[in-house]
């Protein structure tokens, strides 16, 4: 029985952060993205959320080349074919190359219709059990050390279960040797967003005092063989974000010995059935998973909290609370941490509401299209 999609509507939002986000490649005060839904034969509605950022820093894509794809590529490939399970997407879209967050976008609007339809949480059709799930958040680079020892209290203070900090040459021993004196036991780790070469190896090394539960990409978006050698040498877990776009760039990354732990984003890696392909090869073998976040707005929090209910989720992700990050967010009820941990919603779908008032306020833009 082929999913009867009639429209997709690509709404593009503007949501202002509550603090802005820094990073080792630069600074983000708002998300500009879309919200895709997918639309069936009884009106019912699928969400995606797309999650390039408008500048491609962090991988090639961004906000205007995931509009362009999917408007003049992906959404035509939904039109000239059936679609029976929301698995046939990644081979309905495989002649158009990489693009992965606009694929996942898309992707994801149709395993939420798909849920939705079969009367499932987007978790049970994923084949996820656990009932909450760890919170962990990632902290920006802060102006001072002071701020950011606040920061840390803080979010300590709520129960978020793992603290990852952004480092950068110049804002790194230093830094994490401040951290480590005020919490001495507290489960932290680095993320470097490839701001470092094999060059800086004294310094990488020097990390390994810290005890930190890994480090994140610390060379660069497009390698795995330097990381393999890296990781030889120190003894910090090395966990690799953006050099892994496919389930196949995980094999090869394991086969290297490249890392030790991979964060899985659903946009990074082109939608939830590759997500899924790389979370069964990392059981198989022995890898840590975790989900990575993007600064998400309520769609794609929710999405990122289904996939994390999957046994080999074993680590704290980024997927902290909806207030973290907004003022209002477009989903009710909104993501709530409680003890650091998320409760996953039991609705079907993605298991939230969206907030309609909400969502029109932030729309800026809204293309529709029929199937
Ligand atoms: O809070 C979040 O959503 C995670 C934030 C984060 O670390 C991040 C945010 C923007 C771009 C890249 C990254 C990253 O994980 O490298
Ligand atoms: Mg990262």
């Amino acid at each position: 029985m082929p999913i009867p999609i009639t429209q997709i509507k690509l709404k593009r939002l503007r949501m202002k952060l509550n603090h802005p986000f820094t990073t080792s490649f630069g600074e983000m005060r708002d998300k500009d993205f879309f919200i895709t839904e997918a639309i069936d034969t009884e009106e019912r509605s699928g969400f995606g959320e797309s999650v390039a950022f408008p500048a491609p820093w962090y991988t090639e894509e961004t906000v205007e080349t995931n509009a362009h794809v999917m408007k003049d590529f992906l959404i035509p490939l939904l039109h000239e074919n059936t679609i029976s399970h929301p698995h046939d997407v990644r081979e309905i879209f495989s002649p158009i190359k990489r693009n992965n967050m606009a694929k996942a976008a898309l992707e994801g609007a149709i395993w939420d219709l798909d849920a939705k339809r079969k009367n499932q949480t987007l978790a049970e059709v994923l084949g996820g059990h656990k009932s909450e799930i760890d919170a962990g958040i990632s902290i920006g680079i802060q102006p001072t050390i002071d701020d950011l020892l606040q920061k840390v209290g803080d979010h300590i203070q709520q129960g978020y279960k793992r603290i990852k900090l952004k480092i950068k040459p110049g804002s790194d021993v230093k830094t994490l040797r401040e951290v480590r004196k005020q919490f001495p036991d507290i489960p932290i780790m680095a993320d470097a967003n490839s701001a470092y070469t094999l060059q800086d190896l004294n310094r990488l090394k020097q990390l390994d005092e810290f005890n930190l539960m890994m480090i994140e990409q610390p060379l660069a978006h497009d390698d795995i063989t330097d990381h393999a050698q890296l990781q030889a040498l120190i003894q910090t877990p090395i966990c690799l974000d953006e050099s892994i776009h496919s389930a196949a760039d995980a094999r090869k990354a394991i086969d290297l010995g490249s890392c030790r732990v991979i964060n899985v984003k659903i946009g990074r890696v082109g939608g939830l059935t590759e997500a899924l392909a790389i979370h069964d090869l990392c059981r198989e073998r022995g890898i840590d998973v975790w989900c990575g976040g993007m600064l998400e707005a309520g769609v794609g929090r929710a999405h990122n909290i289904a996939l994390t209910t999957l046994p080999q989720f074993n680590l704290p992700g980024d997927t902290a609370g909806s207030s973290l990050y907004w003022e209002r967010d477009i989903i009710q009820p909104e993501v709530i941490v409680h003890n650091g941990t998320i409760t996953a919603p039991d609705k079907p779908g993605i298991g939230y509401e969206i907030d309609q008032e909400a969502l029109e306020a932030y729309m800026i833009d809204e293309m529709v299209f029929d199937l």
